[in-house]
């Protein structure tokens, strides 16, 4: 069984779904999504979801973040990369990217439910196990690249690298 970052053969990993996060980062708050169906259901995370064929990563986290929260996000930038393998063999490749603002109101559809949380005060226990690790370098901009084992919702191991 697949436990620690080093039982992964990155260099031929073949992720079995591409996906993208994206944060609103306005005024010391981060807009967030209470997660209402689909993988992650129940956890608090950011607008995201699966890359589509012919879109650029960051295209796709603009679309999903258009698609569950009605709006559209600007001024978006590349904050980090995500590697998941999870011990049943399921893997994510994730792009994270941030956002200063948007056009359009936040607004609740079937998928997601907005949240505005200050940076101070993320609800961290509600979000999956690797956000705390990465959001403080995705606040602070610095460019990181996280891999992880998780076997369910637990994360096993982890490994960070920063740019
Ligand atoms: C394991 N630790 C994790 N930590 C932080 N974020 C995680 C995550 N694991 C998945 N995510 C994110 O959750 C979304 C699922 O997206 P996704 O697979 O598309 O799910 P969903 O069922 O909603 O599918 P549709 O895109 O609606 O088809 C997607 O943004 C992805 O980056």
């Amino acid at each position: 069984m697949v436990e620690k970052v080093g039982d992964v053969d990155w260099e031929n990993w073949d992720p079995v779904v591409k996906a993208t996060l994206l944060f609103v980062i306005q005024d010391g708050q981060v807009l967030l999504i209470h997660k209402k169906r689909g993988f992650g259901k129940g956890k608090i995370n950011g607008p995201g979801g699966k890359l589509e064929a012919g879109e650029t990563w960051q295209e796709c986290a603009v679309r999903e973040t258009e698609e569950e929260l009605c709006i559209k996000a600007q001024g978006v930038e590349f904050a980090g990369e995500l590697l998941f393998q999870f011990a049943d063999m399921y893997s994510i490749h994730g792009f994270v990217y941030t956002a200063t603002g948007y056009e359009g109101e936040p607004t609740e559809t079937d998928e997601a439910a907005p949240i505005w949380c200050s940076i101070d005060d993320l609800p961290f226990e509600h979000m999956w196990e690797d956000d705390h690790i990465w959001f403080p370098y995705m606040l602070e901009g610095r460019p990181f690249t996280g891999r992880f084992i998780f076997d369910g919702d637990r994360m096993l191991d982890h490994v960070i690298e920063l740019g």
